[in-house]
């Protein structure tokens, strides 16, 4: 992997814009702008023009949490690609399982947006992940075949290095049920796995495949430790600048603190 770790936050529906601000100051207070780890926070829409500026000056990156495929056009509530770049995104979270789940997103729609970010050069943090009882049925690699294979169907290969795939099992996420390491890697072996057939072998060992699902300070380090998990797509945990921080500053293996 040459590419750096990716911590990121997702904030979901939560947070003042007032509060949004304040939190950026004060991750930047306690760990500072690493320069062996990116991190990144995916807020509100409505937040992110006003994270912009203090989140340049970090050197943290700001993602859209969702986006429309089309450049412009009458689609009520949607945002689009360049609607985000102006404000700043060089990311954007695709196929979360909350959207899929609760909101029906297909896996074409998905696919659609995923091919969009790549055209306006944007990364694409593509979500994957299976349910409880699909896993309990023995259909997790199935699943995630499905999901990779419609989300990447229309992506081209020559800009699929600043593609991020996200393993995000439904079962782990905000239930503080974390996938153990071993699981995890598992299912990101899987996927590299599949990347490589797809794309080429030397391109997919750098494609970053972040673990989301009760990421917390106390399982981050063991998480990292998988030689497949490059970062991680955090929720509940990352709302609190103690308990993100303590993930940003995850520890390698052999390290002390
Ligand atoms: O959905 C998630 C990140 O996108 C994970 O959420 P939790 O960390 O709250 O389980």
């Amino acid at each position: 992997m040459t590419q750096k770790p990716l911590m990121a936050a997702n904030w979901k529906m939560h947070l003042s814009i007032r509060e949004a601000v304040n939190f950026v100051a004060r991750l930047h207070e306690a760990v500072g702008t690493p320069d062996d780890r990116e991190v990144l926070i995916a807020p509100p829409f409505t937040h992110l023009w006003a994270l912009r500026e203090a989140m340049g000056a970090a050197g943290y990156s700001l993602a859209a949490q969702n986006c429309h495929w089309e450049e412009k056009g009458a689609f009520t509530g949607e945002i689009s690609l360049p609607m985000l770049q102006e404000v700043g995104c060089t990311y954007v979270i695709l196929g979360h399982s909350e959207r899929r789940h609760i909101f029906g997103e297909s896996d074409e729609w998905v696919g659609l947006k995923t091919a969009a970010a790549f055209a306006h050069g944007m990364s694409p943090i593509l979500c994957v992940g299976e349910k409880l009882e699909e896993r309990e049925a023995g259909r997790t690699e199935a699943v995630l075949l499905r999901q990779l294979e419609t989300g990447l169907a229309r992506v081209p290969s020559e800009r699929i290095e600043k593609l991020v795939v996200a393993y995000e099992p439904v079962w782990a996420i905000g239930t503080g049920k974390t996938a153990s390491p071993e699981q995890a890697q598992e299912a990101h072996a899987f996927i590299r796995g599949w990347l490589a057939e797809r794309f080429q072998k030397e391109i997919a060992k750098n494609i970053r495949i972040l673990y989301g699902g009760s990421v917390k300070p106390d399982n981050v380090d063991a998480l990292m430790a998988q030689p497949d998990i490059d970062g991680a797509l955090v929720g509940g945990a990352s709302l609190d600048v103690a308990s993100f921080g303590r993930i940003v500053r995850f520890q390698k293996m052999g390290e002390t603190n």
